[in-house]
C-alpha cells in the first residue's frame, strides 16, 4: 500500500490552513502506511522566509539517522554554528526543529546553503531545499509524527504528504517519502518501479548520487534529472511512463505546479478532486471528504499512463 495526499490551493484565502487541511487528509491514510510518515510544505514564510533558502535535515550520528526529542538540541547547536561559519558574511539563520527534522533558513541562494549544510554537517541527511519547501520525515505513527511537525499549523499554499509501507527498501529515514531531491521539488510514490535498479546504475553512470536503496528515490532523481534540463512536469512525467515498469501512483510537485500520473493498468487507487477554490488528490476518496467545498467538487479517477499537471 502506502497513502498519498495532495493540496494545492488556488484560493489564497485557504493558505492560512493548509497545513490543518492536510493533516485532516492524512489522518485518513494512516492505514495505508503504519511505517513512517512524509510531509512538505510550500510557502510557509514562518519556516522559510521570503528572500531564504531553506534546506531541511535530519540529524544523527549513523548516516543521518536521527535522533528525537531533546537529544537532539546538542546537534542543532551544533549545526547552527557550524553551517553560520560554512556560508559567506556568517547571516543570520532561521533554525525550526520539528521531531527528527530541522529546517535552516538563510539569506542566500538554494545551492549555497545546501552545500554551507553539507561541509558543515556530513553526517546530516539533506531531506529537502529550495526557496519556497520545508520537508519533514520520520519513522513511526503518523499521526504523531505529524504533530511534531505541527503540521496542523502550517501554512502556504500547497502541501502533501505520504504514510509508508515499505516494499523495496528498509524501513529507515532514508526510505521515507518525499523525496525531495532538486530544489522545490517532490515525489511521492504507492507502487513499486520492476526496473529501478537498471535506471538507478544509468543515472549513476551519469554522475547522480542517492541517499537511499529505495525505488521510489530513482523516479525522483529521473524526473529531476529531467526538470534540469529544461522539461516541464508533464513532459517529465511522460518520460517516466516510457522509462519505468512497475505500478506506481505518483504525485509530484514543484515551485510552481502539482502533477499527478498512474502506471499503464492503473494499479494503485487514486482520486483527484477539483473547485474553484482547490486541486486534491488522494489514493481513497475518504481523505478528501473533509475539503470545503467537496460536495460541488468535480471528482474522478486518474486514466492511466495521462499525466494531470496543474500550475500555479
Ligand atoms: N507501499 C508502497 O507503495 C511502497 C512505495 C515504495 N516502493 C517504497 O518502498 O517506499
Amino acid at each position: 500500500m502506502c497513502g498519498i495526499v495532495g493540496l494545492h490551493l488556488r484560493d489564497p484565502e485557504l493558505y492560512p490552513r493548509l497545513g490543518r487541511l492536510l493533516e485532516t487528509m492524512l489522518r485518513q491514510v494512516v492505514e495505508r502506511g503504519p511505517d513512517s510518515a512524509g510531509v512538505a510544505v510550500y510557502g510557509d514564510r514562518r519556516r522559510c522566509p521570503r528572500g531564504h533558502a531553506a534546506v531541511s535535515v535530519l540529524l544523527g550520528s549513523a548516516g543521518g539517522a536521527p535522533v528525537d526529542g531533546e537529544g537532539t538540541d546538542p546537534a542543532r547547536a551544533g549545526l547552527e554554528a557550524a553551517v553560520r561559519a560554512a556560508l559567506p558574511g556568517s547571516p543570520e539563520l532561521l533554525v525550526t526543529a520539528a521531531g527528527a527534522t530541522t529546517v535552516v533558513a538563510a539569506p542566500v541562494d538554494v545551492d549555497t546553503l545546501v552545500d554551507a549544510v553539507r561541509r558543515a554537517v556530513p553526517s546530516a541527511l539533506v531531506v529537502g531545499s529550495g526557496r519556497d519547501l520545508t520537508v519533514y520525515k520520520g519513522i513511526g505513527d503518523p499521526v504523531a509524527l505529524a504533530a511534531t511537525y505541527d503540521l496542523a499549523n502550517a501554512q502556504g499554499w500547497q502541501g502533501l504528504a505520504h504514510t509508508r509501507m515499505a516494499t523495496e527498501s528498509a524501513v529507515n529515514p532514508e526510505g521515507c517519502h518525499p523525496y525531495a531531491v532538486g530544489p522545490d521539488q517532490c515525489l511521492v510514490h504507492n507502487g513499486s518501479f520492476a526496473n529501478h535498479a537498471t535506471i538507478r546504475r544509468e543515472l549513476a553512470a551519469e554522475g547522480v548520487r542517492f541517499d537511499s536503496e529505495n525505488d521510489s528515490e530513482v523516479g525522483a532523481r529521473f524526473v529531476a534529472a529531467q526538470l534540469a534540463q529544461g522539461a516541464d512536469l508533464d513532459k517529465a512525467l511522460r518520460l517516466l511512463c516510457e522509462r519505468f515498469d512497475g505500478f506506481y501512483t505518483l504525485l509530484v510537485t514543484s515551485d510552481d505546479g502539482f502533477a499527478v500520473v498512474r502506471d499503464a493498468i492503473a494499479c494503485k487507487p487514486a482520486i483527484i478532486a477539483e473547485t474553484p477554490a482547490w486541486v486534491a488528490m488522494a489514493s481513497e476518496f475518504r481523505a478528501l471528504a473533509d475539503l470545503p467545498g467537496i460536495d460541488t467538487a468535480r471528482i474522478y479517477e486518474p486514466e492511466p499512463e495521462r499525466v494531470y499537471a496543474w500550475r500555479r
